[in-house]
């Protein structure tokens, strides 16, 4: 099941935020957006989640075109947000349940992926927590849990390590590896490149709205012989900007 992008094209009046960005993501491989802030990342996921509409172009996965048919779209993709958006009245096992009906899963398998999911993330004891309780690493953590149990074959996530402790970071990057192991498609923006040539397949390197270079860390590190940090890459693409 392959997501493809082809020239989307958008962003939030006249003027396009992402200009052209064309790319494909097979099933069983991480791509990873990354880019400086405000280059355009999550306004591209915001299109692929069907939250902003594209102003050309076409999504496509597994041949369900987001724009002709996207409940159908939709039901196939999970979403991790950037900030979590959690129900304050709800209890932890309460948005297991949500996550359940909202999906259709079937109820004793999701529930024990749930307690499987809550005890990697040492969630296990908190199932009656209201999310008031709930610190801000924790808040990320329930979106995580939400998404990976809906058990969609495409997966979208933003910035999913912001408030993560380095124990919780880690867990994620191996259940993201066994999403892989198991098919999923996966697209995830991030700033966090320490060790990501383990698990990331394909870069895409964005820069004011348009791929400025996609592949390995090496193909981007080609492109900046100078460079020989990614923080070094971005100095060079904000200088570039200025001038
Ligand atoms: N709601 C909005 N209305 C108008 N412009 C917006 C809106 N959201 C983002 N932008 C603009 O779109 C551009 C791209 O922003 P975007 O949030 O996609 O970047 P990003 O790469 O995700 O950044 P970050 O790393 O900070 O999350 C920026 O210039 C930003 O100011």
């Amino acid at each position: 099941m392959t997501l493809e992008v082809s020239h989307l094209t958008g962003g939030y009046g006249q003027t396009n935020t992402i200009e052209d960005i064309s790319f494909t993501v097979a099933s069983g491989t991480l791509t990873a957006l990354i880019g400086l802030n405000g280059s355009g990342k999550t306004t591209t996921i915001n299109h692929l989640i069907g939250i902003m509409q594209p102003k050309a172009g076409q999504i496509i996965f597994d041949g369900i075109d987001s724009q002709k048919e996207p409940v159908r779209y939709q039901s196939a993709l999970s979403y991790i947000p950037e900030l979590p958006v959690v129900y304050e009245d709800l209890t932890l096992n309460e948005h297991v349940q949500t996550t359940i009906s909202a999906y259709h899963l079937d109820e004793k398998k999701a529930e024990s992926d749930a307690q499987r999911l809550f005890k990697i993330f040492r969630l296990e004891d908190k199932g009656n927590w209201f999310p008031i309780d709930f610190s801000k690493g924790m808040r990320q953590k329930v979106m995580i849990v939400m998404a990976l149990l809906a058990d969609t074959p495409l997966l979208v996530i933003d910035e999913p390590f912001i408030g993560l402790d380095p124990l919780a970071v880690a867990d994620l990057i191996d259940l993201l590896k066994e999403k892989k192991a198991a098919g999923s498609t996966i697209l995830m923006s991030t700033h966090v490149i320490a060790g990501a040539e383990e698990f990331v397949d394909q870069f895409l390197l964005l820069d004011q709205g348009k791929i400025h270079i996609r592949g390995h860390l090496k193909d981007i590190f080609q492109a900046f012989p100078k460079q020989k940090t990614i923080d070094g890459v971005y100095y060079q693409l904000a200088k570039e900007a200025e001038k």
